[in-house]
């Protein structure tokens, strides 16, 4: 970008220099000068690029730009997004963006228009006209190209790195001109000051200049939300600097053709994540491109998965959720693989049973699975997760009622439980990681060898995490009937699971959750080595290492107040914002 933006500069800004416009006295350069430009200022043309372009990308790491493309076709009127990600399109919304874009583009035709007029007339205009007649094209041109986008990201995402840095240039260039560092000639300006020292032509050229970097940055990320948003469209594997020829093919696509659906389930799994988990929402902007759709797309449909379990009304309501859902997962499964084998053999198939088992779900929960890319994950993962819930349905209902048993026994039965629900995370994670890592050569023996070794620790971090889950939760789960400390442990202080459920806060609990979390770090410190040995692409090293410090951070939080835990319902041990960032960017320089 600096690149660019430089070269483009240096006619326009030779010109004006040539013309007297503006000039620098002898004594407020150091000489050397490329086009009649001294190197200082080239290097300002660089550093300003680079400075805006880095605040853009640090603000921009917040959103997943796909999920910000438009939608110009109304979407079915089940599919609604509240919080964090608005934009549910109606036509209204429609009608509203195309006013919008219009209006956009007749202002900077007028402006055009505008700045080649006081280019004409000459004297006072020219340096103002200049400005206008220079910037003007290519923002009108990538107005055409990315308005839309423009107008549906987050205004903070354009306004922020256009109003900071101008706003900081409008300081230094007051100093600047103040000091006579250079000095803009009286006849060729309109002579308004937009402060004492300013000129409005310097004012404007800071807020044009940046909002050319800006846009330019946006009609990056608008190709990139296209090209990573749409496997369909773009099957080949998508790298972080994709060639221009792609990059100009994802802007081409008319935005009528952006599949609605896709996107508004990508919203949705986006507002799941922000609104349910503090540690994977922030962890998640590490990751970049497919892998980051891709994991968030997973944490939706594990999250829906555990929801409806827990939100079932009763014990029979749940069960037949979970059996609906495994038919489900298990039609999707085989369709994927038919719809895979059509497109080769070209055969029509069937898909009757698949989208009877998948409308028979809840509809975010159907949606979820739609958007997965089951294509890509291991089926026996899924299955085993869903066991995993199932196991919690052995639980009584309530902690006052009778029915149901305490399926953790052993040390054991919560080791499988916990990869139930949390190893089988794992793997399902890092085979998107390792998929979109692909280099589309063939992989060696010794290659798959040490995927699997590092999906095997994978896993077993998967465990510890979960432990901590459960350290962290037991009376948050004694709340709701269940207690995952092993019987057999209990037994030793004769204790019953029943007992904890009536009573998560009586001292012995605090023994059995420094137990259970002693386990964990053994596990964790066990295996983090295998996340150095991640691939680097798309984040994915980083992301993971953040992901797991952020959540083994919860353990360290637990074990620092073994001696005073809470002993009032509703109150739970959580890492604070500060230590959450911290810990957050230690995970990222590591
Ligand atoms: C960054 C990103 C978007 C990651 C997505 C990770 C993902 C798919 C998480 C799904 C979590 C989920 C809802 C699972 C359902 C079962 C369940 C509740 C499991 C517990 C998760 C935490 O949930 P909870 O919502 O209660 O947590 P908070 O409210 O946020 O505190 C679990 C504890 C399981 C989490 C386990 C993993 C994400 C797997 C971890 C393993 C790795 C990251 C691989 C490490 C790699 C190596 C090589 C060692």
């Amino acid at each position: 970008m600096p690149a660019y933006t430089v070269s483009a500069t240096i006619p326009w800004d030779s010109y004006l220099l040539k013309h007297e416009v503006w000039s620098y006295p002898d004594h407020a350069v150091i000489g050397p000068t490329y086009w009649k430009i001294p190197i200082e200022e080239l290097f300002f043309f660089g550093i300003q690029t680079y400075l805006t372009s880095v605040l853009y990308l640090v603000i921009a790491k917040s959103v997943v730009p796909t999920a910000y493309l438009p939608i110009l076709s109304p979407p079915s009127p089940s599919l609604s997004v509240e919080g964090e990600i608005s934009g549910t399109t109606t036509i209204n919304d429609s009608r509203k963006m195309r006013r919008k874009s219009v209006t956009g583009g007749v202002v900077l035709i007028a402006l055009i228009a505008i700045g080649a007029k006081l280019v004409q007339n000459g004297g006072h205009g020219t340096y103002f006209g200049l400005i206008l007649v220079w910037a003007g094209p290519v923002l009108l041109f990538l107005w055409c190209l990315s308005r839309h986008y423009i107008l549906s990201i987050s205004r903070k995402n354009v306004l922020i790195p256009i109003l900071l840095p101008t706003a900081y240039l409008w300081i230094v260039d007051t100093l600047a001109l103040k000091n006579g560092t250079w000095v803009i000639s009286p006849d060729k300006s309109l002579q308004i000051k937009l402060w004492r020292h300013l000129d409005i032509e310097e004012a404007v050229f800071f807020l044009v200049t940046n909002t050319l970097i800006t846009f330019g940055q946006l009609a990056i990320d608008h190709t990139l939300a296209v090209l990573n948003g749409f496997p369909e469209a773009f099957p080949s594997p998508i790298s972080s600097w994709p060639p221009i020829d792609l990059l100009v093919r994802g802007l081409c696509v008319p935005v009528k053709d952006y599949p609605s659906q896709r996107i508004l389930g990508l919203k949705k799994a986006i507002s799941k994540l922000y609104g349910k988990s503090r540690s994977f929402s922030l962890a998640s902007s590490v990751f970049e491109g497919r892998l980051r759709i891709d994991l968030t797309l997973l944490y939706a449909f594990c999250r829906n998965a555990d929801d409806l379990i827990d939100e079932a009304e009763t014990t029979k309501e749940a069960q037949e959720a979970l059996s609906k859902l495994s038919q489900a997962v298990c039609h999707a499964f085989s369709c994927r693989a038919c719809a895979k084998q059509a497109t080769i053999d070209g055969t029509n198939k069937d898909t009757t049973a698949h989208k009877e088992a998948v409308n028979s779900l809840p509809d975010e929960m159907a949606m979820s699975l739609e958007m997965l890319p089951l294509e890509i994950l291991p089926l026996h993962a899924i299955h085993e997760l869903l066991n995993g819930f199932d196991m919690d349905l052995q639980f009584p209902t309530s902690p006052r009622r009778s029915n149901g048993i305490f399926p953790i026994k052993t040390e054991q039965d919560l080791k499988r439980y916990s990869y139930c629900v949390a190893g089988t995370v794992a793997e399902l994670l890092l085979t998107l990681v390792f998929h979109h890592a692909a280099t589309g050569s063939e992989v060696t023996k010794s290659g798959r060898e040490e995927v699997d070794r590092c999906i095997r620790a994978g896993v077993n971090m998967g465990i510890a995490l979960q432990y901590i889950n459960i350290a962290r939760d037991i009376a948050k789960d004694a709340a709701m009937g269940r207690c995952y400390i092993p019987s057999d442990w209990l037994a030793e202080f004769k204790l019953t699971p029943r007992m904890i459920v009536a009573d998560p806060y009586m001292p012995a609990v605090e023994k059995f959750r420094q137990r259970i979390l002693n386990i964990a770090m053994d596990l964790y410190h066990a295996n983090k080595g295998a996340i150095e040995r991640l691939p680097q692409g798309s984040g994915a090293r980083k992301g993971v290492r953040a992901a797991v410090e952020n959540y083994v951070e919860i353990g360290r939080v637990l074990q620092e107040r073994q001696s005073k835990m809470p002993t009032t319902a509703g109150e739970q041990a959580t890492v604070g914002k500060a230590r959450r960032l911290w810990v957050f960017l230690k995970a990222l320089c590591a």
